[in-house]
């Protein structure tokens, strides 16, 4: 299926208003059929079709600049951008990414993934604009769930106070991923929702009007009252008082609304915030009966609305989340901790079974640190259930609220190493080298979803400070759980394999990769040993030192940033004790932007295979290319 009316860029503004509507229900079916086979963010832009086909006909792109918010409700976008045949390799390798992509189009300005950066960016842009004697508009489009990121609120305090020309659409579906939370969520559903508020309002300001102009003191009380009405009745008082000129809420669905809108906020000086109400999934009745649930699909059959994924084995998530009611049965100080992420999270059953040990606050993972280390201080055992790669949000609390305060949090890191569709802005690369590094900190990742159920045991009776472990957006490997929950001696690694004058550490899922090379290895009459490095922090110490004393030469593998990863560890420690005699390769994510595919061609692009690792011991073993280096006979 083609739209071929809006083939180009431009192709939009040809048409004559009256074909935008048709066009509109043309796009959703496209959106609705193309995602069916690759999988994506269908909710969300089911619900920014005619908002978007309004931005792109009142406005300019790319001279007009349109800054999405995390930018997973930028596919229409992309199709009025002369992208839709592309659509077939949406989120695949090399094809068209599902966040806004600068090197795919200069109609994409900025870039997102991670929440809340629109409107400092909007900002950023207006300023340079303004210095430049410029005279684009800056458009940000930011949802209500977003809108909960803490530097959201730091931009719209900047943007109200130096006024600049700049136009934020708010696109309130009151809709996080899941339901949206928090005070700015229940403010805009008064304004949003309120009859009486809205009916109210034309009242209040007929009234305001009908107060004389009388002098003296009666003049001054009928002004405060005046303030005091419009404060109370008047919608979006909240962002008037921030200094933005507030406008809605408005239908998000009835176009020629839209566009008489954004024509009536060009002629408004200084920042302007159109309130824009939408249906999240709106135009599919499975997703807008559960937007949560669509909010990121995997393929699926457009009739049933039934995914195709495939059962196998549990994620890693679903493993966290029934052992975490497990422990919490038995122990009453558990909270869990979630910056809007319950579902993705696996914490839906948590939620059900302990409303009042759930706490999701919103997209503000720097404020979920800090409220965990507090818990912590107080006797509470806090679960901070987070995303690696959103955890980055909150280093500062985790160094200065969490680690500093030697606080008993429990980091439960989920999408830890490459998680494949979503790409480079969501890799789960980083958190060993933002966490190794922080004294007090303990880390670690399972072998499989057995050894994560005991990890969570073992964070739970650990009382001397804060303690995490990673875990992967993947199956478990589907092997059977001990009936006996142990605690692992921190800092112990585990062989798994027995072998000669080699010997792999493994992190994580590399485990398997490092046991299949050994097997690689075995053909070439080489026996490697296969060790589970399942603490980042501490080292095994004692292990490493025999393993060099024994002249063992090593290569260690994780699905992680080699800048500052294990293999970093592994060389500090040798280096830190004089211990040079250590021969160690170190085989992790090179430093580099992963880019969206699946976890395997991530894998592959970043050499983490069972090829290249027994390569590389290979290579140690026989001392192969080091011949060829030295001019040596290979
Ligand atoms: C810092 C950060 N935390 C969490 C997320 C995960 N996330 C992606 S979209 C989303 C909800 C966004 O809601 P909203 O802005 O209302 O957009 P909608 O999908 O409703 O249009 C969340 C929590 C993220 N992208 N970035
Ligand atoms: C856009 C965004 O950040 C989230 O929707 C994210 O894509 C969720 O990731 P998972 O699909 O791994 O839960
Ligand atoms: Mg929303």
């Amino acid at each position: 299926m083609l739209l071929p009316q809006i083939n180009q860029p431009g192709d939009l503004k040809k048409l004559p208003a009256e074909q935008l509507e048709p066009l509109a229900q043309e796009i959703r079916q496209f959106l609705i059929e193309k995602l069916s086979a690759t999988g994506g963010h269908l909710a969300s832009n089911l619900g920014v079709v005619e908002l978007t086909l309004a931005l792109h006909y009142c406005y300019d792109s790319p001279k007009d600049k349109f800054i999405f918010d995390v930018g997973h409700q930028a596919y229409v976008h992309k199709i009025l951008t002369g992208r839709q045949e592309k659509f077939d390799t949406l989120r695949k390798y090399k094809g068209l990414c599902g966040f806004v992509k600068r090197t795919e189009s200069e109609h994409d300005v900025w870039e997102a993934g991670h929440s809340s950066t629109s409107l400092s960016a909007a900002m950023g842009m207006a300023m340079a604009r303004d210095l430049k004697g410029e005279d684009n508009k800056v458009v940000a489009i930011i949802g209500d769930g977003a809108l909960t990121g803490g530097m959201a609120f730091e931009a719209l305090n900047h943007i109200g106070h130096e006024k600049k020309n700049l136009l934020v659409v708010l696109n309130d579906n009151e809709m996080s991923i899941a339901p949206n939370v928090g005070a700015m969520h229940n403010y805009l559903s008064r304004v949003r929702s309120d009859r009486h508020y809205l009916r109210a309002k034309d009242d209040v300001e007929s009234l305001i009007k009908k107060i004389p102009a009388i002098g003296g003191k009666l003049a001054r009380t009928a002004e405060k009252v005046k303030d005091s009405l419009k404060y109370m009745m008047v919608p979006g008082v909240l962002f008037e008082e921030l200094g933005f000129k507030y406008i809605g809420p408005v239908d998000g669905h009835d176009l020629p609304k839209l566009m008489e809108t954004f024509r009536q906020s060009d002629n408004i000086d200084g920042p302007v915030l159109v309130h824009v109400v939408t249906t999240k999934g709106k135009g599919y009745k499975p997703a807008e009966a559960d937007s949560h649930k669509w909010h990121g699909i995997s393929p699926y059959k457009i009739e049933s609305g039934k995914t195709l994924k495939s059962a196998g084995n549990p994620m890693y998530t679903e493993v966290f989340g029934s052992t975490l009611i497990e422990l919490a049965e038995q122990d009453e100080r558990i909270v869990a901790v979630t910056p809007a992420m319950p579902g993705g999270s696996g914490l839906m059953a948590f939620a059900e079974r302990f409303p009042k040990r759930m706490i999701d606050v919103g997209i503000a993972e720097q404020h979920a640190a800090t409220l965990c280390a507090a818990m912590a201080m107080e006797g509470m055992k806090p679960v901070f259930a987070v995303y690696s790669t959103f955890m980055q949000r909150a280093y500062d609390q985790i160094v200065h609220d969490i680690c500093r305060h030697n606080a008993n949090v429990i980091f439960a890191i989920d999408r830890a190493g490459f998680v494949g569709a979503d790409g480079e802005t969501h890799q789960g690369v980083y958190d060993i080298a933002f966490l190794r590094h922080i004294p007090n900190m303990v880390l670690m990742m399972p072998k499989d979803e057995n050894e994560l159920r005991h990890m969570m045991k073992t964070s739970l009776d650990y009382d001397k400070g804060p303690i995490g472990f990673r875990y992967p957006r993947v199956n478990g490997l589907g092997v059977p759980f001990d009936t006996e929950l142990k605690n692992i001696p921190i800092g112990s690694w585990e062989t798994v394999r027995e072998g000669e004058n080699c010997a792999i550490l493994a992190v994580g899922p590399m485990v398997q990769t490092a046991l299949a090379a050994a097997e690689l290895l075995k053909s070439s009459g080489i026996q490697a040993s296969v060790v589970n490095a399942r603490f980042l922090k501490p080292l095994d110490e004692n292990m490493l030192t025999d393993l060099a004393d024994r002249g063992v030469k090593l290569l260690v593998m994780e699905e992680a940033s080699q800048a500052g990863g294990l293999g970093g560890a592994v060389l500090e420690f040798y280096a830190s004790k004089g211990i040079a005699h250590a021969e160690v390769r170190i085989l992790g994510v090179p430093d580099c932007f992963i880019e969206h595919g699946s976890i395997k061609e991530q894998q592959q692009e970043s050499g983490l295979t069972a090829e290249n690792a027994a390569d590389l011991v290979r290579e140690a073993v026989t001392g192969s290319r080091l011949a060829l280096k030295a001019g040596l006979p290979s």
